[in-house]
């Protein structure tokens, strides 16, 4: 997946979208958001508690048709889910606890069909070499750290070839030490690999920290407010001057008015938009 960044992998124009009410009305969810992401970008929709971005990712994944707009994958119109496009889930929670690291990165690629035995373990075996788990491809999954667990969650997900990777949360239940090297973890392989990601979290500081995009939405129905680059954010930058700028601006921008951190959370604790 890695290779020409001005190349478009997913294209969103004028996304509307719109779920029917129990009273026969509609609600709008998301009202005309446009971006588009390029190879190797890692997009993250920020926004508060619901604006529409699991929404969106959905409609990403096909699993929801918008009611106006146009999405597209490569140039084409996504009309529903596909192997291209692979949703990389909350905890890792969708790998097989009965199966090894091995038989969960083959179980993915069999499902995408089309390949005989010798090209899955092939493939698997590639994969997990990626991601650095060749020693732990036969242990289980509840042996493996969190760490580890992302690791088996993304080599399943690229050993389909997927044009795009989907994470929608991944983080959110996990505690703050963990959820950071986790955070970590995803840009080094993301840099190493090159995979191009759309990432969906109600953190700012997470979004800046994960993204090389962010892409603001209003409080609902979801609208843009703003994108902007955050290619230069790894983890080392977090807590400089520089970072408490961007994000204070994010903050100001997603709600006008300063940022004031929740009372009792320290200089480590992350900036929520829940705490805000
Ligand atoms: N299947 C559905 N049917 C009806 N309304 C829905 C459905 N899914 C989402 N909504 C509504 O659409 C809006 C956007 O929800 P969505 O889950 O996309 O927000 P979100 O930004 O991801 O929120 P959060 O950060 O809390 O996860 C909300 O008002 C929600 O109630």
């Amino acid at each position: 997946m890695a290779g020409d960044a001005s190349r478009a992998v997913l294209d969103a124009r004028g996304l509307t979208l719109d779920f029917p009410t129990a009273r026969g009305g509609t609600l709008r969810a998301v009202d005309d958001v446009s971006f588009t992401i390029r190879e190797g970008e890692r997009l993250v929709l920020l926004g508060p508690s619901g604006c529409g971005k699991s929404t969106i990712l959905k409609t990403v994944a096909g699993f929801i048709r918008p009611s106006a707009g146009a999405l597209t994958l490569r140039g084409r119109a996504v009309t529903g889910p596909g192997p291209d496009r692979l949703v990389v889930f909350q905890e890792f929670d969708q790998l097989l606890p009965w199966k090894t690291v091995r038989a969960n990165v083959a179980f993915g690629l069999k499902r995408k069909g089309g390949l005989n035995a010798a090209e899955i373990a092939e493939k698997a075996a590639v994969a997990i070499e990626r991601v650095g788990l060749t020693r732990a491809a036969d242990a289980y999954p509840h042996t493996l750290s969190g760490g580890m667990k992302q690791r088996v969650a993304i080599a399943r997900a690229l050993a389909a070839e997927p044009a795009i990777l989907l994470m929608d949360e991944p983080f959110a239940a996990l505690d703050a030490l963990t959820r950071e090297r986790l955070q970590g973890e995803l840009v080094g392989l993301a840099e190493s690999l090159g995979f191009t990601l759309l990432f969906v979290t109600h953190s700012i500081d997470e979004a800046i920290l994960v993204g090389t995009r962010l892409h603001l939405l209003s409080a609902h129905p979801g609208r843009t407010i703003a994108s902007f680059d955050v290619s230069d954010f790894g983890a080392d930058a977090w807590g400089s001057p520089e970072f408490e700028r961007i994000s204070g601006e994010v903050h100001r921008l997603l709600f006008g008015g300063e940022r004031r951190r929740a009372p009792g959370r320290g200089q480590n604790e992350r900036a929520e938009l829940a705490y805000v």
